[in-house]
C-alpha cells in the first residue's frame, strides 16, 4: 500500500525507517484475561497488537479495564489467563525489575520523588544502570529540552517549585531516560488544566513523532484519543475491544452503537481535526492565491481556508513554504475520503 493510501495519512508509516517491517507487532496481548481476587473480570479475553513505533490510544468508559491491560505490559499486573509477547518474549518469563527498567512508565500525577530536584528525578534510572556522571548529565540536559524545560533553570528545581504541566513534562522526560522501546501511559494528562493539556499533546505527538518510540496511552478522553493516537482501541467493560482502528475511521465509521455513542457528538468536526492535508489531494501547480495552507495541516485549517476564499480554491505549500498546487472543494472531498479509507472496509 502506498503511503497515500494510509488512513493514518502517512503520520504513522513516515516514522518507520525503512530497513524494518512496519507492522511487525511490537507487543502482543495473546488471548489475555484478568479476574481479580474478589471475582471482578477486569478483562474477560482480548488479543491485540501493538506495532513498532505505532502510538495507540486505548480509550473507554471507566472500568472499562484500560489500565488493567496497560499494567500487564510492564507485570504490575499478572494476567490469571493469556500471555503479553515483548518482541516475542513472553514478558512472564523476564525478570520483572530488568523488564521495568527497559520500559517508559508514565502516570497520572507523576510520582516524581518530591525531596529530589528535577535533574536528579530524570537521572533516576541512570543511576539505577549505573551511568557515569557526565553520560548522564548530558542525557537529563538533553531530555529537558526535548520537553521544553531550560536544564539550567528547571533542572536544580524541586518539583513543588514547577506548574503541573512542567511536572508532567519531568515525568515523560524520567521515562524516555533510557532510550525505552516502549512507553507506557496512564491518563498521562489528566490532571493538568485543560489549556496546558493541549500543548502537552501536541508536543508529546511531536516528541513521539521525533523518536519513534512505541507508546501504549491510556485515556477515558476520546478527543485525547484521536488526536494522538495512530490507531484507537475503544474498549468496554470487561475489556472488550469494540473498535481498533486509525482514528479518522473510527470517526467516521464507528463499528457498533457503543462507540458511537462514546464518540458523542461532533464527529465531523472531530475527523477534520485528525484528517491531514496529503500532496495527493493537491492539484500541482503554482499556489498563486491569497490564502495558503499547508500539506500536512489539519482538514479543518484547509476547510476553513476554503469558507474564506471568494473563489473556493487555496493555494498550498510544504514544510518548507515552497508552493506546491492549490486545493479546491473536490480535493477537500479527496482528502476525506482517503482518511477514512480502510483496509478491512
Ligand atoms: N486490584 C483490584 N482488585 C479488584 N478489582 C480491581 C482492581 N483493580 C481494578 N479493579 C477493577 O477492574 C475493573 C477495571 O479496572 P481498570 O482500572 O483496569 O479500568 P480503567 O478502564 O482503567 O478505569 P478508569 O478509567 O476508571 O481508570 C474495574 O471494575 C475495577 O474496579
Amino acid at each position: 500500500m502506498c503511503a497515500d493510501a494510509d488512513p493514518s495519512g502517512g503520520r504513522y508509516r513516515r516514522r518507520v525507517p525503512e530497513t524494518e517491517t512496519p507492522n511487525e507487532a511490537l507487543i502482543r496481548f495473546d488471548g489475555v484475561g484478568m479476574t481479580y481476587a474478589d471475582g471482578t473480570v477486569a478483562v474477560d479475553h482480548l488479543d491485540l497488537d501493538v506495532a513498532a513505533h505505532e502510538l495507540l490510544t486505548l480509550v473507554g468508559p471507566s472500568g472499562s479495564g484500560k489500565s488493567t491491560l496497560l499494567r500487564m505490559v510492564n507485570r504490575l499486573v499478572e494476567p490469571t489467563r493469556g500471555r503479553v509477547l515483548l518482541e516475542g518474549e513472553d514478558v512472564a518469563r523476564v525478570d520483572a525489575a530488568r523488564l521495568r527498567r527497559g520500559i517508559g512508565y508514565v502516570i497520572q500525577d507523576v510520582g516524581l520523588f518530591p525531596h529530589r530536584t528535577v535533574a536528579q528525578n530524570v537521572a533516576t534510572v541512570p543511576g539505577l544502570l549505573g551511568w557515569d556522571r557526565r553520560r548522564t548529565r548530558e542525557r537529563v540536559a538533553e531530555l529537558l529540552t526535548l520537553v521544553r524545560l531550560d536544564p539550567a533553570v528547571h533542572g536544580p528545581r524541586y518539583p513543588h517549585e514547577l506548574s503541573g504541566g512542567q511536572r508532567q513534562r519531568v515525568g515523560v522526560a524520567r521515562a524516555l531516560a533510557t532510550h525505552p522501546k516502549v512507553m507506557l501511559m496512564d491518563e498521562p494528562f489528566g490532571a493538568v488544566d485543560p489549556e496546558g493539556r493541549r500543548s502537552l499533546q501536541t508536543e508529546f505527538r511531536r516528541i513521539h513523532d521525533e523518536l519513534g518510540t512505541t507508546v501504549v496511552m491510556v485515556t477515558h478522553d476520546i478527543d485525547e484519543a484521536v488526536l494522538l493516537g495512530d490507531r484507537v482501541a475503544v474498549l468496554s467493560q470487561g475489556g472488550r475491544l469494540e473498535q481498533l482502528a486509525p482514528p479518522a475511521v473510527v470517526l467516521s465509521r464507528p463499528a457498533n452503537p457503543f462507540v458511537e455513542r462514546f464518540i458523542g457528538d461532533a464527529r465531523a468536526v472531530k475527523l477534520l481535526r485528525v484528517a491531514r492535508l496529503a500532496r495527493a489531494d493537491v492539484e500541482p501547480g503554482r499556489a498563486d492565491r491569497p490564502v495558503v495552507v499547508r500539506v500536512g495541516e489539519p482538514l479543518e485549517a484547509a476547510f476553513s481556508a476554503l469558507a474564506a476564499s471568494p473563489e473556493g480554491v487555496v493555494g498550498v505549500v510544504d514544510d518548507g513554504g515552497a508552493a506546491v498546487g492549490t486545493l479546491g472543494p473536490a480535493g477537500l472531498h479527496a482528502a476525506l475520503r482517503r482518511a477514512v479509507r480502510t483496509d478491512e472496509g
